[in-house]
């Protein structure tokens, strides 16, 4: 698609904002990606290397990264965020005089933020009320992005022009960008996949079967859609790549950074051993936490967040959960076909 180049700014230089910067660059734009340490920057800038989140891969001369917040920033048309979830309050407050009405924010982060268990969006929309809010989530493991394999991607936002920028600026001959309305079923989705593919990555590690996985993979879909409908959101939403989509990679894929982690909790390490080995971002771990807290005070049936909650917090033994998982109650296979959700 071709368009007047943009001038993007990626705050995030781990593996997902690398591969934003890298198709931003690709295509013809403005791209900054910040960064924490010189050295990155410096690593990226000279060598064309992200050494610690994506070794091997050479990324464009049009990716310049930089430690400076404010240098990344100034002149940006959009920006986008990709952070981690736990990081996301403090550079939003880090960078909130320097990013002007207006300005396109795409959230990349698929997590929840603890106090008031909010999304990201909702995050940027109370503290950047001037800017114009969208969510980008998808199937998108950024190894096989910045490998150029083909992927598809949604862009959701109320605001339709930004969507249309967003394709524009993002979109090439291995990247589809779909669109949606849905900004908080889109969002909600890539944030609750993660719990399963810890489930899948454990799963794995203790030897299931195929059928066991088909299992698993579609009872956790049944169990996201019964959250995103008591939330208020739209379970069709979850028919899209957002939902099936990233819950079908994240599950399967060993390159799942929260696959890995459930895969080590599987092989016996705790959580905290498992978190360290990986060195990179699974921000399952937290939203297990939250997600199983908030159904416990909401009372929605979630039998496999509550089970990982009590495997990775309360040490109970893995074999224990799955026995009770496969003896609980009697159920419906879709309940909204039931009239029951
Ligand atoms: N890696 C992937 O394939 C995908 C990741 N995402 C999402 O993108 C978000 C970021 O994930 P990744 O890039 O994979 O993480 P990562 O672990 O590869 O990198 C995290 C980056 O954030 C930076 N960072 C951490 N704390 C920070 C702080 N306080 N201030 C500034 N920068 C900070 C780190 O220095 C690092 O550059 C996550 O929410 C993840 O779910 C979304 C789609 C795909
Ligand atoms: O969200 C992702 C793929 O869509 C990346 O998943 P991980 O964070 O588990 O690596």
């Amino acid at each position: 698609m071709t368009q007047q180049p943009e001038v993007a700014a990626v705050l995030g230089g781990g593996s997902f904002g690398t591969a934003m910067a890298t198709i931003l660059a690709q295509n013809g734009h403005t791209v900054r990606l910040w960064v924490r340490d010189p050295e990155t920057a410096a690593a990226i800038n000279n060598d064309h290397e992200n050494p610690r989140y994506l070794p091997g891969t050479e990324l464009p001369e049009g990716v310049q990264a930089s430690e400076d917040l404010i240098e990344c920033l100034s002149g940006a048309s959009m920006v986008f965020m990709a952070v981690p979830s736990k990081a996301f309050m403090e550079v939003l407050t880090q960078a909130r005089d320097h990013v002007p009405e207006g300005t396109l924010v795409i959230s990349c982060t698929k997590g929840i933020y603890a106090d008031g268990f909010l999304l990201m969006s909702q995050l940027l929309v109370r503290e950047w009320p001037h800017t114009r809010v969208g969510v980008l989530s998808g199937p998108n493991l950024a190894r096989e992005i910045v490998e150029r394999k083909f992927t598809g991607t949604v862009i959701a936002s109320a605001d339709a022009d930004l969507c249309k920028r967003i394709q524009q600026a993002l979109s090439c001959d291995y990247f589809r960008v779909y669109d949606s309305p849905d900004m908080f079923g889109v969002e909600l989705g890539g944030a609750l996949k993660n719990i399963y593919a810890i489930a899948t990555g454990m799963a794995a590690a203790v030897g299931v079967g195929d059928n066991t996985r088909g299992l698993l993979i579609t009872r956790s879909l049944a169990e996201m859609s019964r959250f995103a409908a008591r939330m208020g959101g739209s379970p069709m939403t979850f028919l899209g790549l957002a939902g099936v989509g990233d819950l079908i990679v994240t599950c399967s894929s060993s390159l799942s950074r929260n696959y890995q982690v459930g895969y080590l909790i599987g092989q016996g390490h705790t959580v905290e051993q498992a978190v360290a080995q990986l060195g990179q971002t699974a921000e399952g771990v937290n939203t297990i936490r939250l997600v199983a807290e908030r159904a416990r005070e909401q009372d929605i049936y979630m039998p496999l967040a509550s089970g990982l909650y009590e495997i990775l917090f309360d040490g109970k033994p893995l074999p224990q959960v799955i026995a009770r998982l496969m003896q609980g109650e009697h159920n419906h296979d879709v309940e909204f076909t039931m009239g029951s959700a």
